[in-house]
């Protein structure tokens, strides 16, 4: 338990009453006018509430039996291992209203953090619901599959995972036949949405008989078309192809199994589409993909445009994102590897239009201004996190930028997490 020194006294139990969902996916009651986080507790809930976690001005817990006035957006979770595994944190209520609650996530970071009063989050942007994502990483002990625990390194088994694409679903359950494999810890497996095939990646103390398991796995699975396993210098092909492709927009792109690609494809295709008809590109444009992975963005848009620069801190995404560009006849683009923060302050080069997606710790300031002094008229910020973006968002603001719109995309259904595009324009 994560107790600190307080002047107050938190008792061990409590009872309260829900008022919102906190980012983060927790219901929020009050205590003695002091936040008390609950998983698994919904608005309007009274609770009680066993706390895990005691901190001067907050505490976390966890509901000690189910409430005495569920809520109307309860729902019994699906999944049988839903609590034991860390996966799904909001199994527990309606697909509308995690919708719901994403977007008044949103809006309050953009009220409270930015302090803008300006932006009108749109509805949230939805897709399916369950069998989305297109990479499992399942962790392994000896015969042992599953994901861990919630909070924990514990292996929980599952059966069917209802948010992974029942086709890793299926390569999973074929997987199990041969193992154990001596040192191996993790499988990441990656489907291919436009081929179907799929890519293991092994990791853990990697043996010299890896190469041979690797191709007795894919003798034994025709939808696994290649596996590879993480290295100290990073990453090498055991069997099979090398490389994973999927198509987005006009152009394939080859990704490779160390390389960040978007888990929900068919939703990273709606952000696309989207940013496409936000932006006003055309063949004399300068465009900047600020974190631009394996050139998800960039490459589908380089036929629109004059220019692109592409900045990506994997020298591996970076390498896929130039093998991309030359295979599709993409001349127009620049690719730098390295941190954004470091690179484009160098770069002392105009854009007319700007995309950043970062990872969850959101833009360096000094990025951002490095960003406001190139003077794109328009950004189109893809976020991960609400709270980093409304933080990154103000200081585009006093940059002179405003929001003409803010929308969640629901990459990750059943789970708390909250992606968001926003496009900001020059005043
Ligand atoms: C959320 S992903 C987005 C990638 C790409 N836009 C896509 O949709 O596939 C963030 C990317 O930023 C890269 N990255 C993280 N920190 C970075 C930094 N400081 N500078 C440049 N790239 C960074 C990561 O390697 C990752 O590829």
């Amino acid at each position: 338990m994560g107790n600190q020194m307080n002047d107050f006294e938190w008792p061990r139990e409590l009872q309260t009453t829900i008022d919102g969902l906190a980012q983060g996916g927790d219901g929020v009651g009050r205590y003695a006018g002091r936040p008390v986080f609950v998983a698994a507790a919904l608005p309007g809930e009274q609770v009680r509430v066993r706390l895990t976690e005691r901190r001067n001005g907050w505490a976390r817990g966890v509901l000690l039996e189910p409430p005495s006035n569920p809520a109307a957006e309860r729902v019994t979770p699906p999944c049988p291992v839903y609590q034991r595994c860390g996966g799904c944190d909001w199994q527990h209520q309606t697909i509308e209203s995690q919708r719901q609650a994403k977007q008044t996530i949103l809006a309050e970071q953009l009220r409270f953090v930015a302090q803008t009063d300006q932006a009108e989050v749109a509805v949230t942007a939805a897709a399916e619901p369950w069998h989305y994502r297109s990479v499992a990483r399942v962790h392994i002990d000896g015969r042992q599959v599953g994901f861990y625990a919630a909070g924990g390194r514990q292996i929980v088994e599952f059966e069917q995972c209802l948010i992974i694409d029942p086709r890793l679903n299926t390569a999973i359950e074929r997987l199990k036949p041969l193992l154990p494999l001596v040192g191996l810890r993790e499988i990441s497996l990656r489907l291919s949405t436009t081929d179907g095939t799929i890519h293991g990646h092994l990791l853990g103390q990697g043996q010299s008989g890896w190469r041979s398991w690797a191709r007795r796995w894919l003798a034994a699975d025709k939808t696994i078309a290649g596996v590879s396993a993480e290295t100290r210098e990073g990453w090498m092909a055991l069997a099979g192809a090398e490389y994973l492709y999927e198509q987005l927009g006009n152009v394939r792109l080859r990704i490779t199994p160390t390389s960040f690609f978007q888990a929900n494809v068919e939703r990273a295709r709606a952000v696309l589409q989207q940013i496409e008809q936000f932006l006003p590109l055309n063949n004399t444009t300068r465009l900047l993909d600020g974190f631009c992975g394996v050139g998800t963005f960039l490459l589908p848009l380089a036929h629109k445009i004059g220019h692109g620069w592409g900045i990506e801190e994997h020298p591996a995404a970076i390498r896929d994102a130039q093998a991309s560009a030359k295979a599709n006849q993409l001349t127009n683009v620049t690719l730098k590897t390295g941190k954004v923060e470091a690179i484009l302050p160098q770069l002392k080069q105009q854009f007319d239009l700007a995309i950043v997606d970062p990872p969850r710790r959101g833009v360096e300031p000094v990025a951002l201004n490095a960003l406001i002094a190139a003077e794109p008229t328009m950004i189109a910020y893809v976020s991960c996190h609400p709270g980093t973006l409304a933080r990154d968002i103000k200081i585009l603001q006093a940059g002179g930028y405003s929001i003409q719109h803010a929308q969640p995309y629901d990459f990750f259904p059943q789970t708390s997490h909250v992606e968001s595009l926003v496009l900001l324009s020059k005043v």
